[in-house]
């Protein structure tokens, strides 16, 4: 059989039919769900009279609309302020009862963001096809599984059928060799990937993370990075099985045990590109060159080093970068060519799918303990991404750390990463956040968002503006 790549392996391995015109139909084994892209799917279940084809391959959390004050949180659903958010979560939580599939509902402490939730409960194992309506399914690559993001209308097809219609996509191979230094992290390794292949670099790509940075990565780490693959363009991102992944996957709540685990690791061992497959693209770095990152524009690949300044229009490669610069300045309130460290900040957001698992909050707290949040800011939250990460976060003695510094330290939930719940910029705030995405308005009508790892966001909050994390 001709070499084959990691993607290649799931793809066949998924395959139920192919057909002439390149359609082809492939089986999915874990499917998640949240409030947002998935009451018109049950509702179109319910019409036709269908019950899901494989229930067990179905589980459910809120997080898009569940407030984060612990105030609001503690009546459950009917103490959610806002009218939408809270007839979204009921329906969730009355669709999950209707079709009996298993919901971790809004107090439970399994409750979390949905792509921190699937890998920390074992949901998600190492060669599964995985879907969500999210687009940033493609976290779950991280632990050598197809993952990607499906629109509502599939969310109903993989609830009917157990399978999908997809085109299967190009091999895009990006290798980061060499060590990572002192205080940069895989938040940066991301962020620097994007600003080089640029927010369409990886459209049409399933994209393959490798070389010595990404095998010396945490899982966690990997999900990071393969959470904004979306963000490079890529539906999908990965990284192959190693001990590092089997060792994340032991012992989780639904992982397998006993004699299925043997087996399941010996199928596990085999999901890495052969040696000898040919990638359609192969983008190379050096990770000893990579610096802390800090995102200055509208588009996550609006990003410099903390080093540099906001880029002048000379640089712009062409004039629809030019003018998209233009336009960033002005939406951002910056001028061109002015350091990156001068911009203040007024908010600071430690969470999202991005960076709000525990090694992300510990990361925050090395930087913050001891220290104080500036004057200038007005507000800084940490939200961890599931309710065992907050548990694992306080027997740790973090949240402390965070609070005597005048961080607010709240309930799980997708808070601040965009303005669809209570957590919200005012116009024209800066916000130093760890979420993946600073298109206008994401984080509220007007909000400027600079995307950072939670180091650097913790150091942002105590300067009150962008500093180098390596030196503060
Ligand atoms: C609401 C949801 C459909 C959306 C997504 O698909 O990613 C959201 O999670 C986001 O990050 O923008
Ligand atoms: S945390 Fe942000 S990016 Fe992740 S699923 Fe929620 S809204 Fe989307």
């Amino acid at each position: 059989m001709a070499a084959q790549t990691l993607y290649d392996k799931l793809w066949q391995d998924h395959l139920v039919n192919q057909r002439d015109d390149g359609s082809s139909l492939i089986y999915i084994d874990r499917h998640l769900l949240h409030e947002v892209t998935s009451p018109q799917a049950f509702e179109g279940l319910s019409l036709a009279n269908r019950d899901p084809w494989r229930l067990s391959a179905n589980v459910a959390t809120p997080d898009h609309n569940v407030p984060t004050v612990a105030s609001e949180r503690k009546e459950g659903v009917a103490g959610i302020k806002d009218d939408v958010s809270r007839l979204q979560v009921a329906t969730l939580d009355e669709n999950c009862a209707k079709f009996n599939i298993t919901e971790f509902t809004i107090n439970d402490v399994r409750q979390g963001i949905v792509h921190v939730v699937g890998p920390e409960q074992g949901l998600v194992l190492p060669g599964m096809t995985v879907v969500c309506g999210d687009s940033h399914t493609a976290t779950h690559g991280a632990l050598g599984c197809l993952a990607h993001g499906i629109g509502t209308s599939e969310v109903e097809h993989v609830l009917a059928t157990q399978c999908l219609v997809q085109t299967k996509m190009k091999n895009m191979l990006i290798k980061v060799d060499g060590k990572l230094g002192e205080g940069v992290t895989p938040k940066d390794v991301v962020l620097a990937i994007i600003a080089k292949i640029g927010t369409a670099g990886g459209t049409g790509y399933a994209i393959e993370f490798a070389g010595d940075v990404f095998r010396d990565m945490s899982m966690e780490g990997r999900m990071t990075v393969c959470n904004m693959a979306i963000e490079a363009g890529a539906r999908v991102g990965m990284v192959a099985v190693d001990d590092t992944t089997i060792e994340y996957v032991k012992g989780r709540p639904y992982a397998p045990t006993g004699e299925m685990w043997d087996k399941a690791v010996a199928y596990w061992q085999t999901l890495h590109s052969d040696g000898d497959a040919v990638f359609d693209t192969v983008i190379e770095m050096a990770g000893a060159d990579i610096a802390p990152q800090v995102s200055w524009g509208t588009s996550p690949e609006m990003v410099v080093d903390i080093s540099a300044h906001v880029p002048t229009l000379d640089a712009a490669k062409d004039d629809v970068q030019k003018d998209a610069w233009t336009r960033a300045y002005e939406y951002m309130g910056l001028t061109a060519g002015q350091p990156v460290t001068d911009i203040k900040v007024d908010r600071v957001f430690i969470g999202s799918c991005t960076n709000s698992r525990i090694e992300d909050i510990r990361a925050a707290a090395a930087v913050i303990k001891g220290r104080r949040v500036a004057d200038s800011v007005k507000e800084a939250i940490v939200v961890a991404g599931s309710g065992l990460v907050k548990q694992q976060a306080e027997s740790e003695g973090l949240d402390k750390i965070f609070t005597a510094a005048g961080f607010e330290w709240r309930e799980p939930g997708c808070s601040m990463c965009l303005a669809m719940n209570a957590d919200k910029l005012q116009p024209k705030e800066h916000c130093a956040s760890t979420s993946n995405r600073n298109f206008e308005g994401r984080q509220g009508n007007g909000g400027r968002t600079h995307l950072v790892s939670p180091a650097m966001a913790a150091a942002a909050a105590l300067a009150g503006h962008f500093v180098d994390v390596r030196n503060y």
